[in-house]
């Protein structure tokens, strides 16, 4: 039996960073993993292997058009093995750094294997029990597929095997339009797999800005078959091919692929920690907590994936910080999620931060602005022949950013800045005061936010007076 201040269960984004922290702080922690290596499907099987993948992947797009353009093929199959070969080298490299030792070395005990409690205090590591002053638990999520008919009887790959695959498909179904979904389509698409898409909710990217959405799906269209608001009624395989059928206003349609992607969304890693065991509470398959990320066990806490609120590895790390506070001195900090960016890795990149138009519209009514630029009237995107995507910045009346929103290349790269102002909360004319060298993608921020200056100024009554003057000096 061993004693801890504080057990972390899961090493991925969010328990890296609590044991790290609660580590270097002084107090006695362990950290529980139940995979070979620390780092969690960020590292594994979800951000870092798909960023990978995607560069990779346009790359080999960039190829495919300069050998068109001289006359000769390049072929994406070949390409592919490079592409993992990538995708390996920079989970290794990651890795290195997220490796046991730099734990161990700061004091952190790892554990590797799967935790389950015992009682509210004890939790059970292979023949292991640690006794725990505090808790957090932070075993992420993994990927649900819905029951459709004939599903169990076919193979389909997921977020954690698609990595794996040792050829290019020449053809690919994928089940979902989510981010995973979006990312990955586009990504085979490029390296040479011609790719359907189906989507069962009406709405593209429901969470994104109308305006987003709806641009991001015609850029997608364009490269691949992209079907929304369909019902998948079966899968089947039929002579080693899938076949997927679907219901469209009463009519059945039937697509066939070599292979099947199911990315149909994702559910808390919860069943083996027994739960009901600790008296800690879930619903509907998220574990309780209050703001302070506190179970209705108070000395357990949870965060990241586990827990309904945004599911990123920065949204993870975030919470991370703010529970090794609350967790080991008794405090109630929280992240302000309504300030929290994210970037979904299409091509044009999609930047989001704060309030779409139309949640901005439900709260505020027509208190709000909205200010919007497009790509295109940007010298840089201008010279580099990047010029699909625009920028939009809504505010309140008084110039408050409430919420910003980029489609193109590089967006979540460029759009930072806003997200530090709305931090601050600054109003958009600061962003306009800033100077922006030429020719950057960044000025891309500044065309939008010099509209809000061009309004000012067309409103304002000294304009009119200053009008009235020169026509009269004459
Ligand atoms: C394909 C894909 C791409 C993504 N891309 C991005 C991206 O670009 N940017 C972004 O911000 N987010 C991205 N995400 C989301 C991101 O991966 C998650 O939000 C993040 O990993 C959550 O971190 P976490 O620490 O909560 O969980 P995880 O990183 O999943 O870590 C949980 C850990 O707990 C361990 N564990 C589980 N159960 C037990 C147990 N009983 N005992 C011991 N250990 C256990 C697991 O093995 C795992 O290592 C992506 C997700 C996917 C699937
Ligand atoms: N760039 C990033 O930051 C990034 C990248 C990938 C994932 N993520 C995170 O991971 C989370 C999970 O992503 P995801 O794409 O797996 O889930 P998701 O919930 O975002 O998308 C799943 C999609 O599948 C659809 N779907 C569900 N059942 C279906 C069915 N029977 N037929 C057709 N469509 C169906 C849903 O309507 C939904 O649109 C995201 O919310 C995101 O936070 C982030």
């Amino acid at each position: 039996m061993k004693d801890y201040q504080l057990i972390v269960i899961g090493g991925g984004a969010a328990g890296m960073t609590v044991a790290a922290g609660a580590a270097n702080l002084g107090a006695k922690v362990a950290l529980v993993e139940k995979n070979k290596h620390l780092g969690g499907d960020c590292l594994h099987v979800g951000c870092v292997p798909s960023k990978a993948l995607i560069a990779a992947s346009k790359e080999a797009n960039a190829m495919m058009r300069a050998a068109r353009v001289l006359g000769t093929e390049f072929n994406g199959g070949e390409h592919y093995q490079m592409s993992k070969a990538r995708v390996d080298k920079a989970r290794a490299i990651i890795q290195d750094h997220d490796g046991t030792e730099r734990f161990e070395k700061i004091g952190v005990d790892v554990y590797i294997g799967e935790a389950s409690f015992q009682s509210p205090t004890e939790l059970k590591v292979g023949d292991d029990l640690l006794i725990g002053k505090k808790f957090v638990i932070s075993t992420g999520s993994k990927p649900t597929v819905p029951p459709i008919d004939g599903l169990d009887q076919v193979p389909y790959l997921t977020n954690e095997t698609v990595f794996e695959e040792e050829t290019l498909p020449e053809s690919l179904i994928v089940i979902g339009a989510g981010t995973v979904g979006l990312e990955l389509a586009q990504s085979f698409v490029r390296l040479g797999s011609q790719v359907t898409v189906l989507e069962a909710q009406d709405a593209f990217l429901p969470k994104e800005d109308e305006d987003v959405s709806t641009y991001l799906k015609s850029q997608l269209e364009m490269a691949m078959r992209l079907k929304i608001g369909v019902k998948v009624s079966r899968v089947d395989e039929v002579d080693g091919r899938i076949r997927v059928t679907t219901e469209v206003d009463g009519e059945t349609v039937e697509y066939e692929a070599d292979k099947l992607l199911m990315a149909t969304g994702r559910v808390p890693r919860i069943d083996a920690l027994r739960l009901d065991r600790a008296n800690v509470q879930v619903t509907k398959g998220y574990i309780d907590v209050s703001s302070s990320y506190r179970t209705s066990q108070p000395h357990i806490f949870a965060i990241g994936d586990t827990i309904k609120t945004l599911p990123f590895t920065h949204a993870a790390g975030e919470e991370g910080k703010a529970v090794v506070a609350n967790a080991l001195f008794g405090l109630w900090n929280k992240v302000d999620y309504s300030k929290l960016p994210w970037i979904t890795f299409t091509d044009p990149e999609v930047f989001h931060v704060g309030m779409t138009e139309k949640e901005a519209r439900e709260r505020y009514g027509d208190d709000i602005e909205t200010y919007e630029a497009k790509l295109s009237e940007v010298d840089r995107f201008i010279a580099e022949r990047q010029e699909a995507g625009f920028v939009k910045v809504i505010t309140k009346k008084n110039g408050k950013i409430i919420g910003a929103h980029a489609v193109g290349e590089s967006a979540g790269d460029w759009m930072q800045i806003v997200v530090y102002a709305m931090q601050r909360g600054d109003k958009i004319g600061k962003l306009s005061r800033m100077i922006y060298p030429y020719p950057s993608r960044s000025e891309a921020v500044k065309k939008v936010t010099d509209l809000y200056w061009r309004k000012r100024l067309f409103e304002s009554p000294l304009t009119e007076l200053a009008r009235r003057y020169f026509k009269l000096m004459q």
